[in-house]
């Protein structure tokens, strides 16, 4: 990772000097014979940083001294662009033919034309497109790299199908561009932190990639997933070792609160409202319509750590959640110690509160994780997480467990189990 100077400025061929804040560069784009360059970046509505940024291509009248090496930008010849067009508020298609597409075209001059374009039609798009084209590639060891214009969703599925068969010897983890379409994108701005404002677009000409961490939850037979605002229940994927029905996560493994605003706040009419569902579901769950407590959610809990399995002592939860992140949206510090990428598992946890207490410390990790210093919050490092339930909760909605946005319905004795995985099967760019 490298430190930038705050402002990057450069003279255009017309004779203006312009001065723009480094984190708005997306890149300088040498001319073929090297005399002079295009210089790509970002402008944000300053009103509105969520909306989608405008790109420009400024000609610069002589190749600027500042930059000290310019870069032949190098992609493996297996490039593919993955569309989730159903990703945040449906503008992944949108950013790809305005913003994408052209620095594509003036990175990769030769190549871009070639690369694969795929569109998602339906929320198993990602996953066949994993199962049938990217994990055959790269199983037989060959360089892939995939820029993919998504939320979290798309990072889960591409780990999911990429760990859903035995890795051969010569095993290449694909590459992964993550330009974050989603809704709330806690992987990009967990690994980013600040560093960069162009909605990932200046990793297009990165070749720093890192592993990505992931962990495993293992799940009771019956467990099923939800899908389709919970009107399709799915199967869980085998482990093709153990057999077990599991999901792999790299974001967060949760139940109580967390995984319930999630859920609920799933549907096409909320996610009109991009990332202020989360808080209106929020607002629901702990101020019922009825006046009574928000629900006081019953299991046994317990925390692994090195090999030792220990239980929580209280009974009923408000708030479980392990995380292998530092943020869940931009604003929301969940994990104030964990470092970009770093592998770690933390547990934040506390006990059932009213509505007002837990908007109160809900409300302290939008002030960069101060909840984590509260004393009604456990906070620790962990290597596990187990969740059963042994019959204390009648109604299924109190059951449903969040990885990573996927929400799991577990049976009524179930129980779910979270490991931190030794297993890496991508790498994405981490500057
Ligand atoms: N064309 C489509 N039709 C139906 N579902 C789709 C389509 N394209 C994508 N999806 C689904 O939409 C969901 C988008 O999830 P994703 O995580 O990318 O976005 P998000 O939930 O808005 O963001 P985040 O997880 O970062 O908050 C995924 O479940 C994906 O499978």
């Amino acid at each position: 990772m490298t430190t930038q100077p705050e402002h990057f400025t450069f003279r255009t061929s017309g004779g203006d000097d312009i001065a723009i804040d480094s984190k708005d560069l997306v890149a300088v784009v040498p001319d073929q014979d090297g005399s002079a360059s295009t210089i790509v970046y970002v402008e944000q509505d300053p009103t509105d940083p969520t909306k989608l940024p405008t790109i420009i291509f400024k000609e610069e009248s002589t190749f600027n001294s500042d930059v000290p090496n310019p870069q032949a930008f190098t992609t493996p010849e297996e490039t593919h662009v993955l569309i989730s067009t159903g990703s945040g508020k449906r503008e992944a298609e949108r950013f790809y033919n305005e913003s994408t597409k052209p620095i594509l075209s003036a990175l990769f001059p030769q190549q871009s034309e070639k690369f694969h374009i795929h569109t998602t039609e339906s929320e198993s798009t990602i996953l066949d497109l994993t199962n049938n084209v990217f994990f055959p590639i790269a199983n037989a060891g060959r360089p892939l790299r995939i820029i993919l214009l998504s939320g979290d969703g798309g990072i889960i599925d591409l780990v999911n199908g990429l760990s859903s068969q035995p890795l051969s010897a010569s095993y290449i983890p694909p590459q992964v561009v993550l330009l974050p379409l989603g809704t709330a994108n806690a992987l990009y701005h967990s690994i980013v932190a600040g560093r960069e404002n162009t909605w990932g677009l200046q990793a297009l000409t990165s070749n720093e990639y890192e592993s990505l961490p992931i962990f495993t939850a293992s799940f009771s037979p019956g467990s099923r997933i939800l899908a389709d605002e919970a009107r399709k229940e799915l199967e869980l994927p085998k482990d093709p070792e153990t057999g077990h029905q599991v999901l792999h996560g790299t974001v967060v493994g949760s139940w109580g609160m967390h995984a319930s605003l999630v859920a609920d706040s799933d549907t096409t009419e909320y996610r009109k409202f991009g990332i202020d569902r989360f808080k209106m579901a929020a607002k629901e769950a702990l101020y019922p319509a009825d006046g009574s407590p928000p629900h006081p959610y019953k299991a046994k809990v317990s925390v692994l750590k090195g090999d030792s399995w220990e239980d929580l002592p209280a009974e009923e939860h408000m708030y479980v959640l392990a995380t292998m992140v530092s943020n869940l949206e931009k604003p929301f510090t969940i994990s104030p110690s964990t470092k970009p990428l770093d592998g770690s598992l933390h547990l934040i946890h506390f006990g059932p509160a009213s509505g007002d207490e837990a908007m109160r410390i809900m409300g302290l990790a939008y002030q960069g994780g101060k909840h984590v210093d509260d004393p009604s919050v456990r906070y620790e490092a962990i290597d596990g997480l187990r969740i059963q339930f042994e019959g204390r909760e009648e109604d299924a909605r109190w059951r449903r467990i969040c990885i990573d946005g996927k929400i799991v319905r577990v049976d009524k004795d179930g129980w779910v189990e979270l490991r931190k995985e030794s297993r890496r099967v991508l790498e994405i760019a981490s500057v």
